[in-house]
């Protein structure tokens, strides 16, 4: 058989022993063009789906395109109406509607979060009034984490960029805790075929190594009785099934399952030595990339880590900043010269964050506070809690290209000073409309390069 993407010949074979695991129809798929295209939407904003969408059996908010469109010349996509993700990965969804005991508010942390699919997917299926951490140790990958999750517009997130063994200072202190742990990443070979390239048994070794200290430092945050996810993107069992033995052996985690339906052909198996239930995702037999994942419950008691913030509460006009915002609960707290907005119940537990680790992102970024106004941050323009009375401009799908761009375009309007910029009523930005000119305040690093 014709194989256009070359799966390594050891790859295969330490493959070839898996339950479900098929050489000649896997090859197939590595050999097929087209990858599926999907997108998982923003549940907090308006988007109207192509009628030939087709829904992601797993995930509420999934859906699948019939074809890729060119995403960067969609206004609505940098505007956080949907994300962009493959299909396999929005499984997180299905588990946690089914292991998430609870409507009442959790902490959540996103350990390896950069760029953000499975933040984006934690926020929307959390309960309400929870709080997400979203950390990426790599800092100059938690710039396109912060922006994803600016544009997603909530106002319960938070962007930490530390290391793993950082989160030792608040034992006990999650509900939840998601490790989608790097890997050598043979999963994506059909999206990524860079990873073929850097694949070998040497890095896999590497890898499942690297993936045992990320988890030995984290699993201290994670309370009695909270759930880790542990998920990777690579089909070698020395980086999914015996990591998951490991954790059983070494620490006191015990499985838990959901049980799925056949027909969405995600294989359920067991890890060799503890008999753990994990879900694996084959290409030939999902539509979606290789994907492994298991769930696991902490039984090992843990005292939570107490913290009093040596932050002052802050002399804020809130007079002023309430104007800006729709009628969510928030608190305000300076942050160097900007105010973020942050929900009022979180502010102790996003204090206690900033006491601890480096914020790269915290609530809503306001904006910069002068004498006698605010000078509006553009994730504000963005997020879910912008008051509704706030001046806004329709644009059309060229105007709001021309905006995105940073170029320069015509906009016919009497509006003065600050107004939001929309297309099809989803706010894009902020523009300043002067006598006969508008600044644009698009941010430059987020602007479409493409021609
Ligand atoms: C599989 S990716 C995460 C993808 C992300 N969860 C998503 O859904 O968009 C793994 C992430 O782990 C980060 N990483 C690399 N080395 C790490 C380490 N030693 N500890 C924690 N994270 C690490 C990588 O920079 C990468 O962003």
């Amino acid at each position: 058989m014709q194989n256009s993407i070359q799966v390594p010949a050891a790859l295969l074979e330490s493959l070839a022993h898996l339950p479900y695991f098929e050489t000649e129809p896997f090859l197939a798929v590595h050999a097929q063009a087209q990858a599926p295209v999907s997108i998982r939407l923003n549940p907090h904003k308006n988007y109207l789906l192509p009628d030939a969408a087709q829904p992601v059996a797993w995930c509420e908010n999934g859906f699948y395109l019939p074809s890729r469109p060119v995403f960067t010349l969609d206004p609505l996509f940098h505007a956080g109406c949907y994300y962009v993700q493959e299909a396999s990965s929005m499984f997180i969804d299905f588990l946690l509607k089914n292991l998430l005991e609870t409507e009442t508010p959790i902490r959540a942390l996103d350990l390896c979060a950069a760029p953000g699919g499975k933040s984006t997917l934690l926020q929307a299926a959390l309960p309400e009034g929870s709080l997400l951490v979203s950390n990426e140790v790599i800092k100059a990958r938690s710039g396109i984490l912060a922006e994803n999750l600016s544009k997603w517009g909530a106002s319960n997130t938070v962007v930490t960029s530390n290391d793993p063994s950082d989160f030792g200072r608040l034992t006990g202190w999650f509900d939840l805790l998601l490790v989608d742990a790097p890997c050598s990443g043979s999963g994506m070979f059909r999206k990524d075929t860079d990873a073929i390239a850097e694949w070998s048994e040497e890095n896999v070794t590497l890898c499942s190594q690297r993936q045992q200290r990320i988890l030995a430092d984290v699993l201290p945050t994670l309370k009695e009785n909270g759930l880790l996810i542990y998920a990777t993107c690579s089909y070698s069992e020395a980086e999914n099934e015996q990591i998951v033995d490991w954790l059983i052996d070494e620490f006191e985690m015990q499985p838990v399952t959901v049980p799925i339906p056949s027909e969405w052909g995600i294989v359920f198996t067991q890890t060799p030595k503890n008999q753990a239930g994990v879900y694996r995702f084959f290409p030939h037999l999902v539509r979606g990339e290789g994907l492994f994942v298991a769930c696991l419950r902490k039984t090992q008691p843990e005292d939570e880590a107490q913290h009093r913030s040596r932050q002052k509460p802050a002399k804020l006009d809130t007079k002023l900043l309430r104007k800006w915002l729709s009628d969510e609960q928030l608190s305000f707290m300076p942050l160097q010269e900007a105010v973020l907005a942050v929900p009022a119940d979180l502010e102790a537990d996003i204090k206690c964050l900033a006491d601890n680790f480096y914020l790269r992102k915290a609530g809503v970024r306001l904006g910069e506070l002068t004498a006698k106004e605010l000078i509006p941050a553009h994730e504000l323009a963005v997020s879910t809690c912008l008051a509704e009375d706030c001046t806004r401009i329709d644009l059309t799908k060229e105007q709001a290209i021309a905006y995105l761009r940073r170029d320069n375009f015509e906009l016919d309007t009497n509006v003065r000073g600050w107004a939001v910029v929309c297309y099809e009523n989803v706010p894009l930005g902020w523009v300043k409309a002067l006598p006969n000119r508008f600044n644009n305040y698009y941010p430059k690093e987020w602007r479409i390069l493409m021609q």
